[in-house]
């Protein structure tokens, strides 16, 4: 479980995010929605650290996430993986290589720093690919791949750290819509099969609403509303998004998921 304590974080005396106290419970998919500037990047960055709170505590389990420095915020940040809407792969190297990435904390440093994998980190970063589809792009160039299919190469190589969390911000901001599709099937597939969390800044309400099982609606770097889809009507979004609102509130359809969020997927893993 993930709990936040009364976190904030300021840049020059400006609130980016202020007293948000949340609890997440394992194996939920949580979309965090709100108009630009909210404060939901910066929200996300707190939790894996990319960005240290200014106030307030961020807990998993018995860890106290805020604490942490050296080795134990590195396996923090491993447990904690983070998808960004410009994929963040390294663009000169194979697929597989950039997959393979993802096991850097499984494997001791000097086998890390000359990259000798072993065919189990091999196994484990082909058969990611193959749960996206995209084994047959293992020995191409990151660089050379569509965006849709670079954001799958950093869903595996999320998948592959074996993490407790996904943490995706704006991970379809960039991608067409049957990317899009593709994109967010993935990240629930994952949720569902493995019951790893997976929080997602989504600018789309209906994506939003469509794909997660919790939605946290941020304004001026507050939490302002938190709870199910079917509870955000377009009224509270309207109350949520202000001007932005007409943006946000499809009238033409989108992307559905191939699984409804509600259900349990039985796999053998
Ligand atoms: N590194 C930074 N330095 C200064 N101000 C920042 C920094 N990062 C974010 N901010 C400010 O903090 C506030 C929240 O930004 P944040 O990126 O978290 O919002 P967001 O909801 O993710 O927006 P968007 O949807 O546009 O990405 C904004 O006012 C932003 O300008």
């Amino acid at each position: 479980m993930l709990v936040l304590n009364d976190v904030a974080r300021q840049y020059n005396n400006k609130a980016a995010v202020s007293a948000v106290s949340l609890t997440v419970d394992r194996g939920s998919f949580v979309g965090v929605i709100g108009r630009s500037g909210a404060g939901k990047s910066t929200l996300l960055r707190m939790i894996n650290r990319l960005v240290d709170p200014t106030a307030g505590t961020i807990a998993f389990d018995d860890i106290d996430v805020t604490r942490l420095s050296g080795k134990a915020l590195r396996d923090w940040r491993a447990r904690c993986a983070m998808i960004f809407q410009q994929f963040n792969l390294v663009g000169r190297l194979d697929v597989l290589t950039n997959v393979l990435m993802g096991r850097l904390n499984k494997v001791s440093t000097p086998r890390a720093l000359l990259r000798l994998w072993s065919e189990e980190d091999r196994a484990i970063a082909l058969s990611a690919l193959e749960q996206f589809d995209i084994a047959g792009l293992a020995a191409q160039r990151a660089d050379s791949l569509s965006g849709g299919q670079q954001q799958r190469v950093a869903i595996a190589r999320a998948l592959v750290q074996e993490p407790d969390v996904i943490l995706a911000d704006e991970p379809i901001a960039s991608l067409d819509p049957r990317n899009t599709k593709v994109v967010m099937d993935a990240l629930l597939r994952i949720n569902k099969h493995y019951g790893i969390t997976v929080m997602c800044n989504l600018h789309s309400l209906e994506l939003a609403r469509g794909y997660c099982d919790r939605l946290i609606g941020m304004s001026a770097g507050r939490v302002v509303f938190d709870g199910a889809p079917e509870l955000l009507t377009d009224d509270v979004a309207r109350g949520l998004y202000g001007l932005e609102a007409d943006d946000v509130i499809e009238t033409a359809p989108v992307a559905k998921p191939e699984l409804s969020p509600g259900d349990a997927v039985a796999v053998a893993l």
